[in-house]
């Protein structure tokens, strides 16, 4: 099938310092076997990331014009067609966007555009907080999008904290974000399997949502960025889920960073998954229901100021 040839990316994400480089490191040192080039963005002219990046045999590509937030989604699409050029020479591609970067801009692309559509698949958001300096941080929507947009966290340089601080951290982290796999690290020093090759974007049989999650009082957020994660057995109407999501996106989608759902649409053979980012939305049949399972809706928003009460209520219209 032609999905087994398109390139996986993984996008690194993290505020200054937290460690990104650390990874990127880590994940061209540990023999894995890949091919892996890079894209490293950085602020300012001269680059000088890629001086600290080892590994000889991997391209590493660096975009200094800009932030690849804002102007220069243009030049990381031209980027990517050129290195899938040359296709075979890549197992995977690494971008470590810069440590002040809205990492939504960089996602859509892979959604937007024809050819990253065809040819690359997102394979995760991997971003790395900094355990120790985050707490200076919490008010830079930089590092709450950065979270909110993750597949997996890296909660970073646990040796500088103590066990209560770092689990203060982990509950809020998953406060914020309740599908995320979360790592506690040193160096970075993490399993690859739990960074590359996970297919955090492809969503197979269901979320992984924490269960303490739901169960927790994940409602004591006093945060304005946070998750909402519904799940309920019964049947959805396409109608009516396109009629809701379509204005949903409407009128929240500058609130939404991410939205994933798992769902019985119209009690067909096949789950129905969608996600989306902002105002993207994007859905297909997933895999097969089996016979013996209990068909379970699942859904997660992730965002700035949601309404919970209400997401809950408007999905509820949506079933039959
Ligand atoms: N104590 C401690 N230091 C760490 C750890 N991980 C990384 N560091 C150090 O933190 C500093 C920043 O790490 P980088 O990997 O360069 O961070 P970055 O996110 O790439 O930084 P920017 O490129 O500035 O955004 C370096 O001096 C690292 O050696 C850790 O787990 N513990």
């Amino acid at each position: 099938m032609a999905l087994v040839n398109k390139m996986p990316v993984t996008v690194l994400t993290g505020y200054l310092g937290a460690g990104k480089t650390t990874l990127l490191n880590r994940l061209l040192t540990v023999q894995h076997g890949q091919k892996v080039a890079v894209i490293v963005n950085e602020f300012g002219e001269v680059g000088i990331d890629h001086q600290l990046v080892v590994g000889a045999d991997e391209e590493i590509l660096e975009m200094n014009n800009g932030c690849i937030c804002c102007t220069v989604r243009g030049d990381l699409i031209r980027l990517i067609g050129k290195l899938l050029d040359r296709r075979e020479q890549f197992d995977h591609l690494l971008i470590e966007t810069t440590g002040l970067a809205d990492p939504a801009p960089v996602i859509q692309s892979f959604f937007m555009d024809e050819v990253m559509q065809t040819q690359t698949a997102l394979d995760a958001i991997v971003t790395v907080v900094d355990a120790k300096h985050i707490w200076e941080h919490w008010d830079s929507s930089e590092v709450q999008e950065q979270i909110a947009f993750a597949d997996v966290i890296l909660l970073n340089k646990i040796d500088l904290v103590t066990p209560e601080v770092l689990q203060i951290l982990e509950h809020r982290v998953r406060s914020m974000n309740a599908i995320a796999k979360i790592y506690s690290t040193q160096n970075c020093d993490v399993d690859l399997k739990a960074v590359l090759g996970i297919n955090a974007f492809d969503l197979k049989q269901a979320l992984s949502i924490d269960p303490q999650f739901l169960e927790e009082a994940a409602h004591e957020h006093d945060e304005s960025v946070f998750s909402v994660a519904i799940t309920e057995s019964g049947t959805v109407s396409s109608d009516k889920l396109n009629r809701w999501l379509y204005q949903l996106v409407q009128a929240q989608g500058a609130n939404i960073f991410r939205m994933k759902g798992i769902m019985n649409v119209d009690d067909e053979d096949r789950r129905f998954v969608f996600q989306g980012v902002h105002m993207t939305l994007e859905g297909r049949p997933g895999k097969p229901w089996k016979p013996s399972e209990t068909r379970r809706n699942e859904l997660v928003f992730i965002g700035r100021d949601l309404d919970e009460v209400a997401l809950r209520d408007e999905f509820r219209t949506c079933l039959v």
